[in-house]
């Protein structure tokens, strides 16, 4: 039966790697008359700032031995955890056993220790924390009568509670806490296999570990997933590397949906990597329109007239600073969804609002610095794990393969073109000019007909492809995307080529006098 009544603090054991905020802490435990228990070099700092304290080695009667393997591995420690308060009283005085009431305790870095590149095994063990993560896991599995600490931002809330409950803890809060601490110690585990499980006899691969362990914070619970008869929540990393959609601050609008979470992320992916102002609308996880300007103003004009048809109800997202004149322009001009920018201008706050349901995203800052993390994909009975595809060619690694040079404009196109096309489902093909999009086709299941849309939707907006360079995520298996690409007025082409008939797919371009550029690189996205 769970004890919903509040349990006073008397005893407390603290033992942290990470000292920070333990004096002023544990000072406040003492002032409201709770005796202190340590460990080494806890007790040591505690004892140096004039903190009454009692080491942990005087109550147990054992010193700490074999360089701190064994600290608080004892029963007049665990059974002071464990002990449950009214059943196993009279044991506990047998055995001298005083009740400890909360336990504070955070592990050695385990993971800072192994993220160094010159940690070598011995040393990553020595930092498997043991008698911590069994304090953790024993007061936390006796939270009915006992509380535990893991973080120090939880100190405050615990200083708090004691003083407006006259010593004592509240067992939401002690429940709360406990569930903390197995989330605490599971995460810890999951590092620690993650981190020998790369290193066994039968998986020498630090990257892919034997088991696939990890640890993701919910943001939040969604109305429903992709479709309404889907449930859905929303998990974040524990510390994303990057400006993200999963640490973007809301300024405004409706709660963020499944599909808006995807889009946003595959938008503000899209424009990550432009030096210059830039735009991408994404609809459907599919850019429709990205182009890069003068400012984002510009840019936003030019990405939208790619496809207003597509634009309508989609995902805005900016690499600079949303100002006044460019939110004015989306919000008298169309229907968004999300609109997402490293920060948000107060007047373009001001005028967003309007439009209350717009929900409006400051991401933070980004540089163009990508974090080579997983990504992952969920499979029937599986999870595919790959890194993230952040492999991009510069100008001078591609390598012209026709008769004709590409001029200076054609090659800057190309390459924007070729950073769309890295952004855009596969089959992906994208004509672009001058610094946007023209077409984009997305998600066919053959490239000649990618290539086709892209033109229909060119056409389709009074869009000249004529004069447009094409970018094609893949290798052309035959001559019919050039020849197609050569119709439609196409004048340079970047792909990654490595076809069985790239002689017929070059020869195709000569005959039509396009430059092609070979990038020896593929983004197929799925
Ligand atoms: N061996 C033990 O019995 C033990 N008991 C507590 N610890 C850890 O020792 C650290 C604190 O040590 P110190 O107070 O000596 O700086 C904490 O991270 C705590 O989790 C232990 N160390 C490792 O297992």
């Amino acid at each position: 039966m769970a004890n919903q009544a509040n349990t006073p603090v008397r005893r407390a054991l603290i033992s942290v790697s990470d000292k920070t905020g333990i004096v002023d802490f544990g000072r406040a435990l003492t002032e409201r008359g709770v005796e202190l228990l340590s460990t080494g070099g806890t007790f040591r700092l505690l004892k140096e700032n004039n903190v009454p304290v009692t080491e942990v080695s005087d109550y147990t009667g054992f010193p700490e031995m074999m360089d701190g393997r064994v600290k608080t591995l004892h029963p007049k420690i665990h059974g002071g955890i464990l002990g449950r308060r009214g059943t196993d009283d009279a044991i506990m005085a047998e055995h001298g056993i005083n009740p400890i009431d909360i336990v504070v305790v955070n592990l050695y870095p385990f993971e800072d220790t192994v993220a160094n590149p010159d940690c070598d095994l011995a040393t990553a063990i020595e930092n498997i924390d043991i008698g911590g993560p069994t304090m953790v896991r024993a007061a936390a599995k006796n939270h009915n009568d006992v509380a535990i600490v893991v973080n120090a931002s939880d100190y405050s809330r615990v200083l708090k509670e004691l003083a407006d409950n006259d010593g004592e803890l509240t067992y939401s809060t002690r429940f709360d806490l406990a569930v903390k601490a197995f989330e605490h110690t599971a995460g810890y585990d999951c590092a620690i296999a993650n981190y020998l499980g790369g290193r066994t006899p039968d998986n020498d691969n630090a990257d892919f570990p034997r088991t696939f362990n990890a640890q993701f914070v919910k943001v939040q619970d969604m109305r429903y997933g992709e479709n309404p008869h889907q449930r859905a929540a929303f998990y974040a990393e524990r510390h994303p590397k990057e400006a993200c959609v999963a640490t973007a601050k809301q300024l405004q609008g409706k709660e963020l949906s499944y599909n808006n979470v995807a889009d946003t992320d595959a938008a503000l992916e899209c424009v990550k990597p432009f030096a210059d102002p830039a735009c991408v609308i994404v609809k459907h996880a599919n850019p429709c329109g990205v182009a890069i300007g003068a400012d984002i103003l510009q840019a936003y004009d030019l990405a939208f007239a790619t496809d207003p048809t597509s634009a309508f109800g989609g995902i805005i997202a900016f690499n600079r600073e949303l100002d006044a004149a460019t939110a004015k322009a989306i919000v008298d001009r169309q229907f968004v969804e999300v609109i997402i920018a490293p920060s948000v201008a107060p007047e373009a706050v001001e005028i967003v609002a309007a439009k209350k349901n717009v929900r409006l995203l400051a991401c933070g800052e980004f540089d163009g610095e990508r974090a080579q993390t997983m990504d992952y994909k969920r499979v029937t009975g599986g999870l595919l794990v790959q890194d993230r595809d952040l492999g991009m060619v510069a100008m001078e690694d591609v390598k012209v393969v026709t008769e004709r040079q590409p001029t200076e404009q054609e090659l800057n196109d190309l390459l924007f073109a070729w950073e769309v096309a890295k952004y855009v489902k596969s089959n992906a093909i994208v004509y672009a000019k001058a610094g946007r999009t023209i077409g984009v086709g997305a998600g066919q299941m053959s490239r000649v007909y990618s290539a086709k849309i892209a033109g229909i939707k060119a056409a389709d907006e009074n869009l000249e492809v004529k004069g447009s360079v094409m970018a094609s995520d893949a290798f052309f298996p035959f001559r019919d995307g050039i020849d197609a690409a050569a119709e439609a007025g196409i004048t340079a082409v970047i792909q990654p080529g490595g076809s069985m008939r790239d002689q017929e797919v070059i020869d195709a371009a000569n005959e039509h006098g396009i430059a092609m550029v070979f990038t020896g690189m593929r983004h197929f996205r799925h």
